[in-house]
């Protein structure tokens, strides 16, 4: 699929193993000779692309975030694609699980050294920060699961950034930039990973050594689950809870020497594996880890925000107790665009087989259908386009709005970061469980290929609906957001102001009803009063439960079902108000067709939303079946509109076909001979019977078992 890649033939075992049994393949594409597998482009696919009334990158553009950043992405690309050796002669997921990993390895130091030595010079340390998402794309024709490093960059490397004090971070940042040490973040435990204050892990300040002492007191209380901990990580943060003169501090963030920097063993009180087989996130050696009375030197505390002093007293320097959640909050911000972006690529895996793909009659005895012109398949396709866009626009903005309040905490102000992590909390909920959801419903339009792994969508899916859990569980971060909109209510109620993201209450508080109008504004306002209908009915339960005599904490729970929808609610209105908003702004200097597209996507995106939630706008606004009847329509009409353009719309997320790596979603739509291609490397094609026969079916057959 896309360009093979040869070269690295010698490197691993398993190459062996496929040169012999290409000699087997080399015989069943004989059906060459039949003119069966055709080196020509689908033809389906190109009339598509002259159909197309918009300028494709215009769009990218505007993704991208304007053309420079496209001309920077699309530089990186070809760096990291050049290099020729990205792709697996072999795929992936037919090695054992060890070889698996050591590919894994192989691959990440040949894109550590291509991001070092190549792109790292030509657009500095920005690469890491906001411009991130072009290192993971780039990253995605290397690997088609995860990279063992991903934890390195991700989060060991901003928690230095983010937790240590200057002088740490001169000492720790450019070791860990430079890959003279691997790191990983341990936080969850065995027992323990959404109430990270009852983490079991200790360090204990001993004043007369100057060290911490680092214990696992009990099973539970095993580090579980950290990316690259189990065989790469040399180094990982470890979040323990913090003992001095006798006192606990709660969880503290400390870095951990694990292995030694030459054998790589694991040190003396350490004992660190890897967890076992998981549904995805099988090349990223996710590790258990524990200690016994491990000591590390005390500066190996990261001590921004808090510090303990060389003769124990703790000292609290920073201005909010939950700074040293930082990272959670900040790689939650990165999820939304992770998540938009592997959203974005099972779109066009899925639009571009659909219109390769024909199948039924709509009429007997006429052609084939391509299958994207059945109403229910582009039902099942354009929404997964539209909330693409809505996520990644909406993820743009969200990453300003943490850089904003990045910079008030720099000048000692924390005012806003309660409002920050209500956001970060639920579009990380939302984008993760939208897109995983969305990303399935392109595995299923694409029917029984769809399952095959060489489509790719698995392997997305399997990354995926696992961002749903970690970082903060889906229903978690909805019930952090609740906690925050409920504060909010009670201060709309009593008069006083809000801030921005939830300025609708003060308008909604009064128990006006809306009046449906189904323009766009109007949707987002009907969403708002939807939410803001739910955030008063749980405000309401819990007040009557507490009347009846229970206490809040009691009233809370029993109505945890209220408020996580009430969550739910209001964060689907920001994603629809941000997602207006800046197509908007985004497309006012853009040629007509694009703003036409653009905007058809973003009423679908209203429209679908506002008929999924029928029932919420029926009981929460004055919404009549009328209005809902019209809005079908209308939802109706824009699938038709937008059906000419989507295989231009998938091809202006401008994935390359390495990156891509699926047999369904190539550019040139060349489906069914991938799939055979990719069939013949199976390792149970290496050989024209297999052993297990003359072991155990011939003797079954002729009855000698
Ligand atoms: C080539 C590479 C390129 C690089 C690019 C990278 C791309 C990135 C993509 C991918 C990389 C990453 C891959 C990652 C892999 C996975 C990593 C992991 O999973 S690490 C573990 C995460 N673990 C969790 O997230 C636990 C979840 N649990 C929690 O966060 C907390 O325990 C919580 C929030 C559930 C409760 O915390 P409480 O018990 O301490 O707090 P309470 O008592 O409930 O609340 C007190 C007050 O503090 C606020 N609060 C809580 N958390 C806050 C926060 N973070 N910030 C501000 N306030 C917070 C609350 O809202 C509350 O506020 P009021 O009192 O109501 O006003
Ligand atoms: C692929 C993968 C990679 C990971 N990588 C890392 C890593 O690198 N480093 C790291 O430290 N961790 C990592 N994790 C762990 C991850 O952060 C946790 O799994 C996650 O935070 C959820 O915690 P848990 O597993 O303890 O689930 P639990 O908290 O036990 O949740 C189980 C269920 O209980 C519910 N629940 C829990 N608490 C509440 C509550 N208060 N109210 C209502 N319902 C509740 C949840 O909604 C969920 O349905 C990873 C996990 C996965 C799957």
């Amino acid at each position: 699929m896309g360009t093979r890649c040869e070269g690295l033939r010698d490197s691993l075992s398993p190459i062996a193993y496929y040169e012999e049994y290409s000699h087997f393949r080399l015989d069943c594409l004989k059906i060459d000779d039949n003119k069966e597998l055709s080196m020509s482009a689908n033809e389906d696919l190109a009339k598509e692309r002259a159909r197309c009334d918009f300028n494709v990158s215009e769009i990218t553009n505007i993704l991208d975030g304007g053309i420079e950043r496209t001309k920077q992405r699309k530089k990186i690309e070809s760096i990291a694609l050049s290099n020729g050796k990205c792709c697996d002669v072999t795929p992936e997921e037919t090695l054992g699980p060890k070889e698996r990993y050591e590919n894994a390895i192989r691959k990440s130091c040949l894109y550590t050294k291509i991001v070092k030595d190549q792109v790292l010079t030509l657009t500095g340390l920005e690469v890491l920060g906001s411009n991130s998402s072009v290192l993971r794309r780039t990253a995605d024709a290397f690997f088609k699961d995860i990279s063992p490093f991903l934890l390195h960059l991700g989060m060991f490397v901003p928690t230095i950034m983010g937790q240590g004090t200057p002088e740490q971070q001169s000492y720790w940042l450019p070791r860990a930039l430079d890959f003279q040490i691997i790191g990983t973040y341990a936080q969850t435990e065995l027992g323990h990973g959404t109430f990270i204050r009852g983490l079991e892990t200790t360090a204990t300040y001993d004043p007369d050594t100057e060290e911490f002492v680092i214990h696992s007191p009990r099973l539970t209380s095993y580090k579980w689950w950290a990316g690259g901990l189990g065989k790469t990580s040399n180094y990982c943060i470890v979040v323990a809870q913090l003992y001095t003169q006798g006192k606990c501090y709660g969880i503290h963030p400390f870095i951990v020497q694990i292995r030694d920097e030459d054998t790589h063993m694991p040190l003396p009180g350490v004992r660190v594996g890897e967890i076992g087989p998981r549904m995805g996130f099988n090349t990223a050696d996710n590790g258990f880890l524990g200690f016994d009375h491990y000591r590390i030197p005390r500066n190996h505390m990261l001590m921004k925000n808090s510090q303990v002093l060389k003769d124990g007293t703790y000292v609290k320097v920073a201005s909010h107790s939950k700074l040293t959640y930082g990272t959670m909050v900040f790689v939650r911000v990165m999820l939304v665009n992770e998540v938009a972006f592997n959203l974005a690529k099972a779109a066009t895996i899925a639009v571009r087989y659909s219109a390769v793909r024909r199948q039924s009659e709509k009429i007997s005895g006429e052609p084939e259908p391509q299958i994207i012109d059945y109403v229910t398949q582009q039902h099942k396709l354009f929404v997964c386009i539209a909330t693409a866009h809505a996520l990644q626009l909406s993820s743009n903005w969200l990453w300003k709005t943490f850089s904003a309040v990045l910079a008030d905490m720099r000048g000692g102000n924390t005012e806003n970061l309660p409002e920050l992590h209500a956001l970060s909390s639920c579009l990380k909920a939302l984008s993760t469980s939208d897109s995983a959801a969305l990303i399935e419903q392109c595995r299923l339009a694409c029917g029984g290929h769809g399952y095959m792994l060489s489509s790719n969508l698995p392997l997305l899916y399997s990354f995926v609906t696992a961002t749903r859990t970690y970082e903060g569980d889906y229903t978690v971060l909805l019930l952090q957001t609740a906690r925050f909109l409920i504060k909010a209510w009670e201060q709309a109620e009593s008069g006083n102001p809000v801030t921005p993201t939830v300025s609708y209450m003060e308008e909604a508080v009064v128990g006006n009803k809306y009046k449906w109008n189904g323009s766009a504004e109007g949707i987002i306002k009907a969403a708002y009063y939807v939410a803001a209908g739910k955030i008063s009915s749980s405000v309401t339960s819990i007040r009557k439960r507490m009347k009846n005599g229970k206490a809040f904490e009691d009233a809370w729970e029993l109505t945890g079902v209220q408020l996580v929808a009430a969550a739910e609610a209001h964060c689907r209105a920001v994603i629809c108000d941000v997602y207006r908003k800046e197509t908007v702004r985004l497309t006012a200097n853009s040629s007509p067709n694009v703003k036409t597209v653009m905007d058809q996507l973003n009423m679908l995106y209203l429209s679908h939303w506002a008929l999924e939630r029928t029932g919420d706008l029926l009981r929460y606004t004055s919404t009549t079946e009328d209005d809902i009847i019209s809005c079908q329509q209308r939802y109706e009409e824009l699938l038709a509109a937008i059906r000419p353009n989507a295989v231009g719309l998938v091809d202006a997320f401008d994935f390359p076909d390495e990156i891509l790596q699926s047999t369904l979603g190539a550019y040139d739509g060349r489906v069914y001979e991938r799939l055979m291609e990719e069939a013949l490397k199976s390792p149970l094609n290496a050989e024209p019977v297999n052993r297990s026969f003359h072991q155990y079916l011939k003797p079954l057959m002729q009855g000698k078992l």
